[in-house]
């Protein structure tokens, strides 16, 4: 691999609900994702899928349908939803081959059109419907906002979806490779999640503990109990840090979970169960690959 000439960057996708975005973002990724998205995730969560080839890598960000918030949750993700166009280095507008288009269309592709980077128009759901259909329903979107490319596609199906992944490609800039190749998705709450138990550490724990602590969230799934279980490791670089995080008995991650917990459960608008774990690496600021590992270098989009 000619890492000079890799390609990579963020491709939003924005459309009113139930176009296909996550189905699309499924068969994009492919079958790692489809069984993970089958646990917590809903339209209330905005999902980063990760394809990567041999000279490219696309992370595919899924925003929730543009709908009106029903809580917390939905106002952060809706925010983070824009806050995803401006970032993208393209937006892919998905709309429903079968369906009018409606004002939903409209309003996304107004929103859509504000962003300085190619759009493209993807017409979902082409299974659906004749060819005639196909061609009336690229009539009515055509012309609603300059679009760089228009594909015609069943994200349920697969068809053109290679070809889309190519023609994103070609706007894509050169860059680096944001996630491990086996990676296929990420969580943008589990950046907000790790950073609601540092700030506890910290707020607890005072000078004694550095701001050398780092927390990475393993895991986050709905569990059998009905509540979002979190697994997550607080990172220190000694083995007196870990033992002033644990505290006497266990005291001190105790509250440090408790804590926590309260706010993710405030964020997630759910129950949650936090597990946190401590786990001692020596000098983990200096290792890039633990850096792009915690989310550090994507805190900015
Ligand atoms: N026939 C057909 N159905 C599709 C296609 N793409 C998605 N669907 C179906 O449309 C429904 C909605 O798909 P989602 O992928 O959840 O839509 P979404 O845009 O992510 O919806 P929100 O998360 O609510 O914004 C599901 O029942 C999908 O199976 C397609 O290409 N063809």
């Amino acid at each position: 691999m000619n890492k000079k000439n890799f390609k990579s960057g963020f491709v939003a996708l924005i459309g009113r609900p139930n176009v296909g975005k996550s189905t699309l973002l499924n068969k994009v990724v492919g079958q790692k994702i489809a069984i993970m998205s089958d646990k917590a995730q809903t339209t209330r969560n905005r999902i980063q899928g990760v394809y990567t080839d041999a000279d490219s890598q696309v992370v595919f960000i899924d925003t929730p349908g543009i709908h009106k918030p029903k809580h917390a949750l939905g106002n952060f993700m809706l925010k983070t939803a824009y806050s995803a166009l401006q970032g993208a280095d393209a937006v892919c507008v998905v709309v429903n081959a079968a369906e009018k288009i409606g004002p939903g269309d409209r309003l996304v592709i107004e929103r859509a059109k504000n962003v300085q980077v190619p759009l493209f128009l993807l017409i979902n759901k082409i299974d659906l419907v004749s060819p005639e259909q196909v061609l009336q329903a690229i009539e009515s979107y055509k012309d609603l906002a300059d679009f760089a490319q228009v594909f015609p596609i069943s994200a349920l199906e697969g068809n053109n979806v290679p070809e889309l992944v190519e023609g994103l490609k070609e706007v894509l800039p050169q860059g680096p490779q944001y996630y491990p190749a086996d990676q296929v998705m990420d969580h943008p709450e589990y950046f907000v999640v790790a950073e609601f138990i540092r700030e506890k550490v910290l707020i607890l724990t005072r000078e004694e503990v550095p701001h050398s602590v780092a927390v990475k969230v393993e895991s986050m799934v709905r569990n059998e109990d009905d509540k979002i279980e979190i697994h997550a490791v607080i990172i220190v670089e000694r083995a007196s840090q870990k033992g002033i995080i644990i505290g006497k008995q266990g005291q001190m991650i105790k509250k440090i979970g408790k804590m926590a917990r309260r706010d993710i459960e405030k964020l997630l608008a759910d129950k949650v169960y936090l597990d946190l774990f401590v786990q001692v690496q020596k000098s983990w600021r200096d290792r890039m690959t633990n850096l792009q590992d915690l989310g550090y270098e994507l805190d900015n989009y």
